[in-house]
This record gives structure tokens, C-alpha cells and sequence, in this order.
């Protein structure tokens, strides 16, 4: 018997509007659409489709120093594609995104396999490495195209089942992959990664890793091992790194980061009581640590750009968008209100 095709466009309005918001329906929609392949095939001929080459987003230039991410609709990506020699199929490699406040689906897809400066040319847009994406997006911008690009990669690195060899079978969302030989489904994964801003009361402590360019220093980070907690991840990190044991662990925020794989980053306070706050620092892991006052944060928050090759030599801070700065800013804050750190 032929399954009924339910078109599913955009959210559905929801008869009892006292009960439920925007955001619900949006929700709601998004996790239809993971489900439901022939309404996720539908909202994709309506939806925003953000397109990327070899994992790099297209983006447009707004004036000489501001750029924007940039979507297409279906309509106007299929004669382009058309145009450079691809077929239809390419399109429905579109991974899902979410869903835009404006009510519209929302897509990504690597579009790798065409000519780059072709693409760019027909769409009016440059591909930039995500890292420098980064520092170019505001707002909610700049993690969308992390997510996309991570999506994107799972993809890409994931079309063999691990257990059978066998290729595995997307769903239209591409919210998950489907091995037929062993029954197995594979979904997008993240590493848990701790970070933690460590203060002695009126100094915090940052490090930098050899392979950081010049002059950035973060907060202290490191992956979670197997079976840990996130309080014994932060301690262990924090004692091999720079050789203290931290106190007092305050749970911050959280966010997905797309380098270099996909981590989901915990971000804390702790800290040290200042006659405990010798570093010794594991030169394995990290080139430098060492403690910083104040007056050297506040500096380093207003360099807004990486410098550049020939400028004189600045310490600067992971972008807006990292949870590092997030953390920094809220010691910063804290500091200068008077309160004895976090
Ligand atoms: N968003 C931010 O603000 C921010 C700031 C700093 C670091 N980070 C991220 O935190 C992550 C971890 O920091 P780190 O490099 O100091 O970690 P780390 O101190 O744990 O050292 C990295 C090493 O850990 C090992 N490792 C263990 N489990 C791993 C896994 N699942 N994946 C990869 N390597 C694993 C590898 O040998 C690797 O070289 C990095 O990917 C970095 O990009 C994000
Ligand atoms: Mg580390």
C-alpha cells in the first residue's frame, strides 16, 4: 500500500497557541523532519541550504572587514549546480541544520567534488577555512557553520559500518547512519572535552600550546578519559598540565567546538589558594603557563583580531565565540566588581 506523502513545509501551527511557543513548534519540526525522510525531502525544496567546499563555508563580504554566512534556496542552488556539470543527486546530500526563527529549514552541503572558483563565481561568495570564519562571524553565525561543518565531516568520515566493513546508508536529515549487514546506527558523536579558567583570588592562569600562533594563551582544556567525571577530568587535566590541585570547581556553560574533530566543551572556574600556586608546567603538553593580573586581561579582551605577520608582538585571547573567552570575561567581570574570583 502507497504510505500517504505528508508535505511538511515548515512548522505547523499549533492549534492550541496558548500551549505552545515558537520555539516548540521549531523543535518539534526539526525532530519530524530527522524522522520522517519524504517531509525532510519536501522541506528541503523550501529550506536554506548553506553551502561549503572541502569543509570550508561560503561566505559574502558585507563591507571590507565584515562578512556573512549565505544561504540559498533549493530553487536557486539547482540550476547553478546544474550549470557545473552536476546532477540532481548532489542535493540531497544536504545534511539538516535546524530550523531558522523565520520558520525555514535549514541545510548544509559540501559541494567538494565541483570547481571552488566556479562555485564562488556563481554564488557571489568566498570558502574560508572555518579557524578564520571564526574570527570573521557575529552573533549565532559562527556556530552554525561549526555545526554544519561538523555534521559535514561525520559524514564524510563515517561511511563505513566499524563492525562489518559494509557501507552505511544516511537518512535524508542525515541525522543518523544505518548499517543494513549488522543492524547497527551510527550517530554524530563529541569528545568531552573540560575547561577551566583557574584563579588564585586576584590572578588567573593561562597556557598556551606551542602550535597556538603567536601571542594567544587560553584557558587550560583536556579531553575526558573513559569512565572519569567531569570534576575528576578538570582535577587530573589541571595536575598534569600545571602541576596544582584545584578547589572550589563552578560550572560556567558549555558549547560544541568544531576543532579539530567535534568536542562538546564543559567550561568551569576553579581555584588555588595563593600559597599553592607555584605552576610547573608539563612542557609536553603546553609550551607556557603562567599566572595573569587584571590589568593584563583587560588588555588582551580589547585585541579583537589576531595580529598580524610584521605587528609588534601582543598576548591575545581565543575569539568571542570560544567559551575561553566567555570564561575570561566572566573572571574579568567578577574581579572588577570586587568579588574574590568565581
Ligand atoms: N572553545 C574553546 O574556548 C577552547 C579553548 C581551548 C581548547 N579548546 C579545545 O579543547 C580541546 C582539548 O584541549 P587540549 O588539546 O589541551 O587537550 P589535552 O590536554 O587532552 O591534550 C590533547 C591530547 O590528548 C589526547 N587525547 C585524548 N583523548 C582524545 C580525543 N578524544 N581526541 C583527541 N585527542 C585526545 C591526544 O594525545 C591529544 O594530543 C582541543 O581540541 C581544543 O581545540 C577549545
Ligand atoms: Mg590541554
Amino acid at each position: 500500500m502507497l504510505r500517504p506523502l505528508r508535505i511538511l513545509l515548515s512548522p505547523p501551527k499549533c492549534p492550541l497557541t496558548r500551549c505552545c511557543s515558537g520555539y516548540v513548534s521549531r523543535m518539534r519540526f526539526v525532530n519530524r523532519l530527522q524522522e520522517d525522510d519524504d517531509a525532510c525531502a519536501a522541506a528541503l525544496q523550501n529550506g536554506r541550504i548553506f553551502l561549503f567546499h572541502s569543509l570550508s563555508p561560503l561566505l559574502q563580504r558585507t563591507n571590507r572587514e565584515t562578512f556573512r554566512t549565505s544561504a540559498l534556496t533549493a530553487s536557486d542552488l539547482q540550476p547553478i549546480l546544474k550549470n557545473l556539470g552536476s546532477d540532481g543527486s548532489l542535493l540531497k546530500e544536504s545534511v539538516l541544520i535546524g530550523c531558522s526563527e523565520q520558520n525555514q529549514a535549514e541545510f548544509c552541503l559540501d559541494v567538494g567534488q565541483l570547481d571552488q572558483a566556479a562555485v564562488e563565481e556563481q554564488c557571489g561568495g568566498t570558502f574560508v577555512d572555518l579557524r578564520k570564519a571564526f574570527f570573521l562571524l557575529k552573533g549565532a553565525e559562527a556556530p552554525l557553520v561549526a555545526k554544519g561543518q561538523a555534521l559535514l565531516r561525520w559524514h564524510q568520515t563515517n561511511r563505513f559500518c566499524s563492525a562489518t566493513g559494509q557501507p552505511t546508508q544516511r537518512n535524508q536529515a542525515g541525522s543518523h547512519r544505518f548499517c543494513s549487514s549488522s543492524s547497527t546506527t551510527y550517530y554524530p558523536q563529541m569528545s568531552p572535552v573540560v575547561i577551566v579558567l583557574v584563579s588564585d583570588g586576584t590572578r588567573c592562569l593561562l597556557g598556551r600550546q606551542a602550535s597556538f600562533p603567536r601571542g594567544l594563551y587560553s584557558a587550560l582544556a583536556g579531553f575526558c578519559n573513559m569512565g572519569e567525571t567531569l570534576e575528576e577530568a578538570l582535577r587530573r587535566e589541571v595536575a598534569e598540565e600545571v602541576g596544582l590541585e584545584v578547589q572550589n570547581i563552578s560550572y560556567s556553560s558549555s558549547q560544541h567546538w568544531p576543532f579539530p574533530h567535534s568536542s562538546f566543551m564543559v567550561a568551569c572556574h576553579a581555584s588555588v589558594s595563593p600559597t599553592h600556586s607555584q605552576v610547573d608546567v608539563d612542557h609536553s603538553e603546553l609550551e607556557e603557563a603562567r599566572w595573569f593580573s587584571l590589568d593584563e586581561i583587560t588588555c588582551a579582551l580589547q585585541v579583537k583580531a589576531p595580529p598580524r605577520r610584521g605587528d609588534l608582538p601582543v598576548i591575545w585571547l581565543p575569539p568571542p565565540h570560544a567559551v575561553a573567552n566567555r570564561l575570561i570575561t566572566e573572571w574579568a567581570g567578577l574581579q572588577r566588581h570586587g568579588k574574590d574570583g568565581p
